[in-house]
């Protein structure tokens, strides 16, 4: 009964699922979704990006495409295209709202209850790769993304932080989440790590660096990579432009490039 359900699900098509999270907010969590979403796409994958940041959703923005809404079909919602190509295609409370600066202040339930309608409701068609942007912190609303989201192609959890001791510090109460909802760690991401001068090419670690990658071997995950601040990344994503295709000489792509790598190698690993 439960294998019929998952196969007529808006899912089925649906290659690999894989969740985005931080312990803190303004880490970057929404950037690495997006930059993994645009490199997946460069290597030919079909990508979509579920935004379940309730109160903060920032991928409308960060694609330029804050100013659409989304449309109903026979099955459910049609998710928001960001090329004609349909190669990458979004979903997001955003979208649903009147007024994209309108604030959300709902309780537990009603954001529970929106969270299993946009994990049964969106007709994703045929993806490789579904990437879910979690709101900061372990909170109910992760619960109920695991959970709903556990009877699919669930490959694991991408945890970002940036050096400073209390952004690792997080992440370490990220890691007890992982174990105790028994979801896999896909690896860490140490972003905002150092910035690498444009005129001299000289790295300045701001924030101190190695936390992500300390933490990772502590915890015996998967370390991802250090990924700089970077001006071309925040303009290009405040600009909505493809950073992978336009800047790839610059400091964050190499880091961007080797985390959609490692990704792409422990599918194919997974699959053959
Ligand atoms: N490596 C980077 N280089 C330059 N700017 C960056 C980098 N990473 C993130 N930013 C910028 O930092 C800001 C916060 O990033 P982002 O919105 O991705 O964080 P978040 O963790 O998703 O935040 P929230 O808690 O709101 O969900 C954005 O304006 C983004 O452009
Ligand atoms: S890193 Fe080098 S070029 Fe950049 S501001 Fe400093 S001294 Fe100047």
């Amino acid at each position: 009964m439960e294998e019929v359900a998952r196969e007529r699900s808006n899912l089925a098509g649906v290659r690999h699922i894989l969740l985005v999270l931080s312990g803190k907010g303004g880490v970057g969590k929404s950037t690495i979704s997006t930059e993994l979403a645009l490199s997946l796409r460069h290597s030919g994958k079909k990508v979509g990006i579920l935004d379940v940041d309730l109160c903060g959703p920032s991928i409308p923005r960060m694609f330029r495409v804050q100013d659409n809404s989304v449309h109903q079909c026979d099955s459910g919602w049609v998710p928001v295209f960001v090329d004609q190509d349909k190669s990458i295609s979004l979903m997001s409370i955003g979208f649903l709202l009147e007024n994209p600066d309108d604030a959300v202040v709902w309780r537990g339930p009603k954001k529970n209850a929106l969270i299993k309608q946009f994990v049964a409701d969106v007709a994703w068609g045929d993806l490789d790769f579904l990437i879910v942007d979690t709101p900061p912190g372990t909170s109910d609303e992760h619960i109920s993304t695991v959970e709903a989201l556990r009877p699919y192609q669930l490959l694991g959890a991408i945890l970002v932080t940036t050096p400073q001791a209390v952004s690792v510090g997080d992440v370490r109460r990220e890691l007890t989440f992982c174990k105790k909802m028994n979801l896999r760690v896909l690896g860490i991401v140490e972003n905002m790590s150092g910035f690498v001068c444009p005129h001299c090419s000289e790295c300045t670690n701001i924030f101190s660096k190695g936390g992500g990658e300390e933490l990772a071997k502590h915890a015996g995950v998967p370390f991802l990579g250090c990924v700089p601040l970077d001006p071309q990344l925040s303009q290009s994503l405040e600009e909505g432009r493809d950073f992978i295709q336009e800047f790839p000489k610059s400091s964050a792509f190499p880091a961007l490039a080797h985390i959609a790598q490692q990704i792409l190698d422990g599918t194919s690993q997974q699959s053959s």
